[in-house]
């Protein structure tokens, strides 16, 4: 049986302030520097590994989170959640976005339906699918092959699958494996449909709509924009759009759809990218056995994320760390710095898988708690990152943790020697300067120019960013998400915060406004 309790009653959390803070700049200078990158790595699924030896810990603060780890009970409450228990206590649901890519624990069994047998029977439909548009066995009205894919959703109908299409795009271009191109339109702004729309050959082009929820306000309507479109052209929509769900939405049933997929209530949208929501999309540019391997590197690092051994579970000790970070340190924010282009759209991912799970201010009880939850997250890839916000990370007055990721290889492979190195060797060189510039900093007389050091890292590490290490990667950062809210006592599976401002919008079209709300809609002239 686990225990539920706010984090500030828990006797680690009470011991941890009273260790001695660890003084990045000494500990990583010099011999004892190196030390430390060998010592604080642990292996992670894919061949990455998880180096935190720029972190502000040492064995005594480690221990204190070891400590924190067991009293709050990490890998039971995983278990629970694995084996379906109730985690989601808001919405009283299970929690089961493991099961989508393997199967942890024992069989769960939910409204009389063995669950991991639902979500493998859909993602074969999936391949079923993809495989006949790939061969032109689906075809449009004049009997011609697909070529585009265009998803339609938003928020984690969106953004995860977006950041994982576009994170393996040039990597299934250079293996051959590149089978349609993908886009996505997901906001409600309509210079977002129509540019989508004048981008692409709307009679070549095949439609996903996901929306879990099937109400969507942004999705629906972009949904009719594209069905528009696709009249204007004379073309049959329901030809063109498949339908990705859930089974009780109201989308589920309608006629308009040439095939439905399905997910289900116990898949947070921003934890769908192995699901259908992600297998469609992912299946239909890559083919399935590229979506299938992305699996096979998630399910191999949520084992990891299973291990009752602290210090060789890299998700745990990663949100171990950041919860010493945000509550004993003060930190309020942590940045996402991939070392890789390909992963342009992974911290946008991360922001709302992580803010929109941990930003919670009641536990999961729904009483107040006296403690900061989830920090702000946000990032960009590197190099680009050094030449716009590092300024404030290297100098300014607030800390900001930092989360590197880099590979060794680039995913297309051409490049070129400049000044004796490879501009894949120039990118790799700048995350390792990056580490040791925020870990030890510079003296200098001039103030100015002078860097105090003592901010914390961690890097991920991998040789070519492939469909199993991006699988690895997004499971990392999901178990992270769900051990700091763990520990924090918060429900990171509801996101109630989300709700006021669509009510809102709904009486500014209904006209029905007064004070302040009157005075804005009437200032955007609505
Ligand atoms: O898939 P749906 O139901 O359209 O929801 C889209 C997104 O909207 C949200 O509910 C927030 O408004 C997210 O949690 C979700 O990912």
């Amino acid at each position: 049986m686990v225990t539920w309790s706010n984090f500030d009653t828990l006797t680690s959390y009470e011991e941890l302030p009273k260790i001695e803070r660890v003084k990045l700049a000494e500990v990583m200078a010099g011999e004892n520097g190196a030390d430390r990158v060998k010592k604080y790595s642990i292996p992670m699924a894919a061949g990455l590994t998880y180096n935190y030896a720029a972190k502000q810990v040492d064995d005594q603060v480690l221990e204190g989170l070891e400590k924190l780890a067991k009293e709050a009970q990490l890998a039971d409450k995983f278990k629970a959640l694995y084996n379906g228990e109730v985690i989601n206590t808001g919405e009283k649901r299970l929690v089961l976005h493991h099961l989508t890519r393997g199967q942890l624990g024992d069989a769960v069994v939910a409204d009389g339906v063995d669950k991991r047998a639902f979500y493998v029977e859909q993602q074969e439909k999936i391949a079923e699918f993809a495989n006949k548009v790939h061969a032109g066995e689906i075809t449009n009205a004049a009997g011609e092959k697909f070529t585009t894919v265009v998803q339609i959703g938003i928020g984690g109908s969106d953004l995860g699958p977006r950041a994982m299409y576009l994170a393996l795009e040039n990597w299934a271009k250079k293996n051959g494996l590149f089978k349609m191109e993908a886009k996505f339109i997901s906001n409600v702004d309509p210079d977002d449909a129509a540019a989508v729309l004048n981008s692409i050959d709307v009679a070549h082009s095949i439609f996903i709509l996901v929306s879990k929820s099937g109400t969507t306000l942004e999705t629906l309507t972009n949904e009719s924009f594209v069905k528009d479109a696709l009249k204007n052209a004379g073309l049959d929509a329901s030809r063109h759009m498949i339908a990705v769900t859930s089974e009780t939405s109201p989308l589920a049933k309608s006629e308009d759809y040439l095939a439905a997929f399905f997910m289900d209530d116990y898949i947070g949208g921003r934890f769908s990218s192995t699901s259908s929501v992600g297998g469609a999309v992912l299946s239909l540019a890559f083919g399935p056995e590229v979506f299938a391997q992305f699996l096979e590197g998630a399910a191999e690092e949520d084992k990891l994320a299973a291990n009752e051994n602290v210090l060789e579970n890299p998700a745990m000790v990663d949100a171990l760390i950041g919860v010493y970070e945000r509550n004993v340190l003060g930190y309020p924010a942590t940045a996402v710095l991939p070392y890789s282009q390909a992963l342009s759209r992974f911290p946008a991912h991360l922001q709302q898988a992580d803010m929109e799970s941990n930003g919670k201010s009641v536990n999961r009880f729904g009483e107040p708690v006296n403690y900061p939850t989830g920090p702000v997250l946000f990032g960009e890839p590197g190099t680009n990152g050094q030449h716009s916000f590092y300024q404030l990370l290297h100098q300014g007055t607030d800390i900001v943790p930092l989360q590197f990721v880099g590979f060794k290889n680039s995913q297309i492979g051409t490049d070129v020697v400049i000044q004796g190195s490879t501009s894949q060797q120039k990118l790799c060189a700048n995350a390792a300067a990056q580490v040791v510039a925020f870990a030890c900093g510079k003296e200098d007389e001039n103030l100015n120019k002078k860097f105090d050091g003592g901010r914390p890292s961690s890097i991920i590490i991998g040789e070519t960013l492939d469909p199993k290490a991006l699988g690895a990667l997004l499971s990392h950062f999901e178990n992270k998400i769900m051990f700091q809210g763990f520990v924090w006592n918060v429900n990171s599976f509801d996101q109630e915060g989300v709700q006021l401002g669509k009510v809102l919008a709904k009486k500014v079209l209904a006209h029905e406004t007064d004070g302040a709300l009157k005075a804005y809609s009437d200032l955007l002239n609505i």
